[in-house]
């Protein structure tokens, strides 16, 4: 288990990582969100030993990756691509990391079949795509069989045949019983991907939930209403529990209520509609509507996207 408790980091003039608290467990995905900026990498460098936090801690098993025996056996990361000399082949990368980490070249054929890089493994690695580069970083991450792994936005710039090929390695991996941690600014793709999901903005916690619970929460219902008689029906609405927003001259945002109960109390009243349209955001909007609002974060804080907008 990845344990962060009160993870802090302070570079000058910016609080990157804001007195993080999550855990990762083996057997789920959990995704890793937030804006550009918000403090990932920051956060998995910590995990890895690679920064070191200002105040709080990341305990990996209750220990510090310093402090890790066998470190390339306990947790794999792929933190950058191209993270290799681009003058020596695939399998001489991994040939050299896995002797420092007394692992067998065994292991090294293993790895580059499981990431589909056999037929390329003596081709130097200064040629690869980007694509290519990925699955090397990734069969680095793999080396050391260990039960956790993380892996910074791993999708990035790859086409929609190897965003597929990653989704499905790291369910994969999650089935077999390891706790994978993976980073993303897209809300989509990890939709698919992550059980749990751990959103940042601005360095700190915005949620941390299910992400069944967390598509339930945020993939809101609104009603767009038009009406002349805007002010007597939003108090009509806000009676009966509904939040209203006025998004142009006779336009209402409304929440809270079903698209058919607006109509009804609408009707009953006598209050002419021009238009009433149930309109659903899809998850990439919400979750880019919920990083706006980031002025505001506060650790914690239930992730509300019909609260947030009243
Ligand atoms: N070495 C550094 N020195 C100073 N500031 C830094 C340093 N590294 C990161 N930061 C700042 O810390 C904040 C968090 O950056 P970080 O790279 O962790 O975010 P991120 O969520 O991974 O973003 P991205 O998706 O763009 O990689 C940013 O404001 C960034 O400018």
């Amino acid at each position: 288990m990845i344990e962060a408790r009160g993870l802090t980091k302070a570079y000058e003039g910016t609080l990157a990582v804001d007195h993080l608290d999550f855990q990762v467990v083996e057997g789920k995905v959990t995704g890793f969100l937030g804006p550009n900026g918000a403090g990932k990498s920051t956060t998995m460098r910590m995990i890895m030993g690679l920064d070191h936090p200002t105040d709080g801690s990341v305990l990996i098993n209750g220990q510090r990756f310093s402090d890790l025996k066998n470190p390339l056996r306990t947790i794999g990361g792929l933190l950058e691509a191209k993270a290799y000399h681009p003058g020596r082949s695939a399998r001489n990368h991994l040939l050299s990391l896995a002797a420092s980490n007394h692992i067998s070249p065994q292991r090294v054929d293993e790895v580059l079949d499981l990431v589909g890089l056999t037929s390329v493994a003596n081709r130097r690695a200064g040629t690869f795509s980007l694509g290519m580069g990925q699955r090397l970083g990734i069969a680095a991450a793999l080396l050391g069989d260990a039960p956790l792994l993380l892996f910074d936005e791993p999708v990035n710039g790859l086409d929609p045949e190897g965003i597929l090929w990653i989704r499905n390695l790291l369910r994969g991996l999650a089935a077999e019983g390891r706790g994978i941690f993976v980073s993303s600014h897209l809300m989509s793709e990890m939709a698919l991907t992550a059980d749990h999901v751990v959103v940042i903005g601005r360095g700190k916690l915005v949620a941390d939930t299910d992400m069944a619970n967390f598509i339930d929460t945020n993939s809101g219902r609104t009603t767009l209403v038009r009406t002349p008689k805007r002010t007597e029906l939003v108090a009509l609405l806000s009676q009966h529990g509904a939040t209203t927003a006025e998004v142009d001259e006779d336009g209402l945002q409304v929440t809270g209520l079903e698209t058919a109960a607006i109509g009804e109390i609408a009707f009953s009243a006598g209050i002419v509609l021009h238009e009433l349209a149930s309109v659903s955001a899809s998850l990439e909007e919400a979750f880019m509507s919920l990083m706006q609002d980031d002025v505001e974060f506060q650790s914690h804080r239930s992730v509300n996207l019909q609260g947030e907008r009243a």
